[in-house]
């Protein structure tokens, strides 16, 4: 199995506080790998180092093989690697379709070329593009809101419309970022049903940081701890729940059952 995210070593200091320290992780090729631990752990930063929010104070970011230390969010995404995105206040008086639509990042549309000289070939573009987002409205369960604007749906459906949005992207790894705060148990269903295929269907890479233990326990395998800016343990979660170290970072040794 290749390899798709290789964090080398990295660390990440703000001013005095080290966020990150000296991490090494792997995120392989067609796994759903989750990243939990304790507040304050790292997570966020290591997340947002790979997502290319900012750059590591020193190590590597290796996707898929590639050195990519340090490459900004729009240069990873057109190497495949997307992070889910809330949807933008200016894109929350358009319809859910519309945002679906919208996502393709060279649609011959915005193409001045293609605009002027190539009129039949942009219609038929944007109506496959129309048929491609109808599709994912579906897979979705969205389609009875296709209408409405993304602003009034609510805070579930607007998490099922970001993932709709990653799809539309067609990217190959996907960083998920704490999707079931905030959405309800069937919505949530939804959502997990969707990841698991794009999993499973499509080959798709995810890289999921969490804080609901149920949804890491179905989704994800492996599981890799991070405590103190840095990776404590990997495994599967079956194992990561009843591990005395994890216990311990997250509880202070009351034992419990994994929920934070
Ligand atoms: N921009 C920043 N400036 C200064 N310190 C920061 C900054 N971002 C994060 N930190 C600190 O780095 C450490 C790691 O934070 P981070 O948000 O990455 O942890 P986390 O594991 O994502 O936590 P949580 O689960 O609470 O989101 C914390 O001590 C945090 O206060």
């Amino acid at each position: 199995m290749a390899t798709m995210i290789d964090v080398q070593d990295v660390t990440k200091r703000f001013g005095n506080m080290l966020a990150v320290d000296q991490c090494s992780l792997q995120v392989e090729q067609g796994t759903i790998t989750g990243l939990i631990g304790p507040n304050g752990a790292g997570k966020t930063t290591l997340f947002n180092m790979v997502a290319g929010a900012f750059a590591p104070s020193s190590g590597r970011i290796l996707l898929d093989g590639e050195d990519v230390t340090g490459l900004e969010a729009h240069a990873l995404f057109s190497r495949g690697l997307l992070r889910t995105f809330q949807i933008a206040q200016e894109f929350s008086h358009m319809t859910a379709l519309e945002n679906l639509m919208m996502v393709p990042a060279r649609q011959a549309g915005e193409n001045f070329f293609n605009a002027c000289f190539r009129r039949g070939a942009v219609l038929a573009e944007e109506t496959e593009t129309r048929k491609k987002a109808e599709d994912v409205l579906g897979i979705l369960k969205l389609t009875h809101v296709k209408n409405e604007k993304a602003g009034n749906l609510s805070g579930g459906q607007k998490k099922l419309l970001e993932l709709g949005r990653v799809i539309m992207a067609e990217p190959r790894v996907v960083l998920l970022d704490e999707i079931a705060a905030g959405v309800n148990r069937t919505l949530l269903n939804d959502l997990a049903a969707v990841v698991q295929r794009l999993n499973r269907e499509d080959g798709l890479t995810f890289f999921v940081i969490e804080h609901d233990m149920d949804l890491i326990a179905r989704l994800c395998d492996p599981v890799i701890v991070m405590a103190a800016g840095t990776v404590m343990v990997e495994g599967p979660m079956s194992e990561i729940r009843n591990n005395p170290e994890v216990i311990e970072a997250y509880f202070g040794g009351t034992p419990a059952d994994g929920e934070r």
